[in-house]
């Protein structure tokens, strides 16, 4: 199991640090095994795995019956979680009870929280103080996609570059542990990696990031039809599954399924006895 200072280490060590999301009990057990660094149980999983329109849809219960079954599928790797949209910014109270409860329900690792406003920072301040970890995550904020016009790339101009600069230092200095930068330039998302002693992971924020993170469906094109410029595809899971479920509908129609080996036997005196009840 990794530890929040083993991985700054990683960041000194120049050792670059895997991470993915998982919702399930089943995902989670294979990506354990796969060796990755750290689990993320983003709220993404409100448009992979529950088919709302955006994560603004994800309600805290959600983030806790997934992170529970993941916890339980990968105990022995970091796991980070999303705090859902509105969860942290009603009051700094409502914020701290929320976490609490994400945090204490489900044996995460860590909280990550979007954004830093005056607001989220002092958030993070009180959480660290607690001894909750939280992962910071800047540049495209999906829980802001109907204030930021869509899911764009972020810090293109001066003004929006150097606020991300901004965010990143604040962030680092309210006690993040870790930093996601979601798609920004490779090279701003470079700059901003070389300020901060915290390890940045990235998505769409190019190679000099010290970690990297994709979700779990993207990288198996499983059950997803488009994927951001930003993901690479190491399997075909659409085609392996649409190919095994047909094969078995087919051979269900064919009555070739299923054969002797697939059924249970019985003594044939006893089966004899009932037809002849009959
Ligand atoms: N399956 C999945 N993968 C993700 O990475 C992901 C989700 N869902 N849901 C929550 C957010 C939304 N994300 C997204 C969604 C779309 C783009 C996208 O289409 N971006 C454009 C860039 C547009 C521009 O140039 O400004 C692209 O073509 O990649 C990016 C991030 C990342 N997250
Ligand atoms: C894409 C990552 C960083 C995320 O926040 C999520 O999966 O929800
Ligand atoms: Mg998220």
């Amino acid at each position: 199991m990794l530890t929040t200072d083993k991985i700054i280490q990683m960041k000194n060590n120049s050792e670059k640090i895997s991470m993915v999301t998982a919702y399930d009990y089943p995902s989670a057990k294979l990506v354990e095994e796969s060796n990755i660094d750290m689990i993320l149980v983003g709220d993404s999983l409100g448009m992979v795995v529950l088919g709302y329109k955006s994560t603004v849809e994800v309600t805290l219960d959600d983030m806790i019956h997934h992170s529970k079954a993941v916890t339980r599928g990968a105990p022995e790797t970091f796991v980070i979680v999303d705090m859902p949209f509105m969860s942290y910014h009603i009051s700094e109270g409502d914020a701290i009870t929320n976490a609490r409860e994400l945090f204490q329900k489900t044996g995460v690792q860590a909280i990550k929280i979007e954004g830093a406003s005056p607001l989220t920072l002092n958030i993070i301040r009180r959480l660290t103080e607690a001894g909750i970890p939280v992962v910071g995550h800047i540049g495209l904020t999906p829980q802001s996609v109907n204030v930021l016009g869509g899911y764009k790339v972020q810090g293109k101009d001066a003004a929006s570059a150097n606020r991300l600069v901004e965010e990143a230092e604040k962030l680092e200095k309210s006690g993040v542990i870790s930093i996601v930068l979601e798609c920004v330039p490779g090279p701003l998302a470079e700059h901003i990696t070389k300020k901060l002693t915290i390890p940045t992971i990235g998505i769409g924020a190019g190679e000099y990031c010290d970690g990297q993170v994709l979700v779990y469906h993207d990288i198996l094109q499983y059950g997803i039809d488009r994927t951001p410029k930003f993901v690479k595809s190491y399997a075909d899971m659409n085609t392996v599954i649409k190919d095994a479920v047909s094969s078995f509908h087919k051979e269900v129609k064919e009555k070739t399924f299923p054969k002797e080996e697939h059924t249970f036997k019985i003594d044939d005196d006893v089966i004899n006895h009932l037809y002849s009840g009959e």
